[in-house]
C-alpha cells in the first residue's frame, strides 16, 4: 500500500500533479491538502478509473494532520510562484513560511515519510525542511529531496534540439548543484550516451538550462511560472521514488539532498564546500541510498560553472538554516 499527499494540490503544479499520481498504479492513496478548492479537485480527480482512492482536505478540523497521516510520500508545490522581474529568492519571504508549517505537519503526522520539496526557493526550502525535521528529532537525510529534475527534463530537450534525438527522454544528462540561475550546472561531458554539443553553441546551451525557469515566467508574463512541465517532472521523480521503494534496481535520478547523511555524500561535500547540493542519487527502499560522484570528473569548462555555482548556493543554504535556528522575529 502507498499513501502519497500532495501539499498545494489546488495549485497550477498541485492539480496536473495529482491528475498524474491519480492515474499511476503504484499509488494506492492520494490525499489532497490545500488552503483552498482540494474538496472540488478531490471530487473530480475520485471519478477517474484508476485504482487510487482520493480525498481532499482543507486547514479546518485539522485537515493537514488528517491529510498527511499514513501517508508514505509527500510531495510539496504550496506556495507563491515568480512574477516576471523576480527572483526564486524573492519568493522566501512567503514560502519559506509555508514550507515550515507544512512540514511541522509531516513532522507530526507522519515522520518517516519521503518528501518532495518543489517549493521555490528550493535551494532555500529545503535547508528549512531538514532544520524543521532536525528539531523535531524525526530528520532522515535519505527521506528528503528538493526536486529539481525540472533542470534535468529541460537539459534533456534542450539538448535534443541540438544534436537531433528524437526521443530526448532517451538522453540522460547529469544537472547538478542547486535549482536557480547560476547554481543550475549541467555536465554534458557525462551525458549518456555521450552528446557532441559544437563550441559554438555550448554557453547558449548552458544558460538556457539555467534560466530555462525565466523562459516561461517571461512567456506566461503575469500568470506565474511553469507548472505543466513541473507536474510532469514532480511525477517523474515520484514515480521512479515509490518503483525503487517497491524494491526496483539501478533507478538513479538527480535530487537536491543533504549530503552528510547520504552514503558517499561526504567527498561530494568536501569538493563542493556544500552540504546541500544535487548530484545523481540511486534510490533505493530506504530512499537517497547512493550520492554518485560526478562532481570531481566535471571537465574544466563545468568546473568553472561549479565554481561560480558554490558562492550563491552556499548563502541560500545559510539563508533557510538561519530561518529556522535564528527565527525573525513575528
Ligand atoms: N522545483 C521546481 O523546479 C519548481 C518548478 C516550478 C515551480 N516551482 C515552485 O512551486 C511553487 C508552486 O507553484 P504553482 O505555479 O503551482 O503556484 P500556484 O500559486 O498556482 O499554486 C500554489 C498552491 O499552493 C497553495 N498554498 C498556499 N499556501 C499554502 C499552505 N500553507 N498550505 C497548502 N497549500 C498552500 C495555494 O492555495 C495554491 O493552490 C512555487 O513556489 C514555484 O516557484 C518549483
Ligand atoms: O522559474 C521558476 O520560478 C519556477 C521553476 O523554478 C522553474 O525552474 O521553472
Amino acid at each position: 500500500m502507498v499513501k502519497a499527499c500532495v501539499a498545494g494540490a489546488s495549485g497550477g503544479i498541485g492539480q496536473p500533479l495529482s491528475l498524474l499520481l491519480k492515474g499511476c498504479p503504484l499509488i494506492d492513496e492520494l490525499s489532497l491538502y490545500d488552503v483552498v478548492n482540494t474538496p472540488g479537485v478531490a471530487a473530480d480527480l475520485s471519478h477517474i478509473s484508476s485504482p487510487a482512492v482520493v480525498t481532499g482536505y482543507l486547514p479546518a478540523d485539522d485537515g493537514m494532520k488528517k491529510a498527511f497521516a499514513g501517508c508514505d510520500l509527500v510531495v510539496i508545490p504550496a506556495g507563491i510562484p515568480r512574477k516576471p522581474g523576480m527572483t526564486r529568492d524573492d519568493l522566501f519571504k512567503i514560502n519559506a513560511g509555508i514550507v515550515r508549517d507544512l512540514i511541522k505537519g509531516v513532522a507530526e503526522a507522519c515522520p518517516k515519510a519521503f518528501v518532495l520539496v518543489i517549493s521555490n526557493p528550493v535551494n532555500s526550502t529545503v535547508p528549512i525542511a531538514a532544520e524543521v525535521l532536525k528539531a523535531a528529532g524525526v530528520f532522515d537525510p535519505k527521506k528528503l529531496f528538493g526536486v529539481t529534475t525540472l533542470d534535468v527534463v529541460r537539459a534533456e530537450t534542450f539538448v535534443a534540439s541540438i544534436t537531433g534525438e528524437k526521443n530526448p527522454s532517451k538522453l540522460n544528462i547529469p544537472v547538478i548543484g542547486g535549482h536557480s540561475g547560476e547554481t543550475i550546472v549541467p555536465l554534458f561531458s557525462q551525458a549518456k550516451p555521450a552528446v557532441d554539443i559544437p563550441a559554438k553553441d555550448y554557453d547558449a546551451l548552458v544558460n538556457r538550462v539555467q534560466f530555462g525557469g525565466d523562459e516561461v515566467v517571461k512567456a506566461k508574463d503575469g500568470a506565474g511560472s511553469a507548472t505543466l512541465s513541473m507536474a510532469y517532472a514532480g511525477f517523474r521523480f515520484a514515480e521512479k521514488l515509490v518503483r525503487a521503494i517497491k524494491g526496483e534496481k539501478g533507478v538513479v535520478e538527480p535530487s537536491f539532498v543533504y549530503l552528510p547523511g547520504v552514503a558517499g555524500g561526504d567527498a561530494i561535500v568536501k569538493a563542493t564546500g556544500c552540504e546541500f547540493f544535487s548530484v545523481p542519487i540511486e534510490l533505493g527502499p530506504s530512499g537517497a541510498e547512493k550520492a554518485i560522484d560526478v562532481v570531481n570528473s566535471a571537465n574544466d569548462a563545468e568546473k568553472k560553472l561549479l565554481e561560480a555555482c558554490y558562492t550563491g548556493l552556499k548563502g541560500n543554504i545559510s539563508k533557510g538554516v538561519e530561518f529556522i535556528q535564528n527565527p525573525p522575529p513575528k
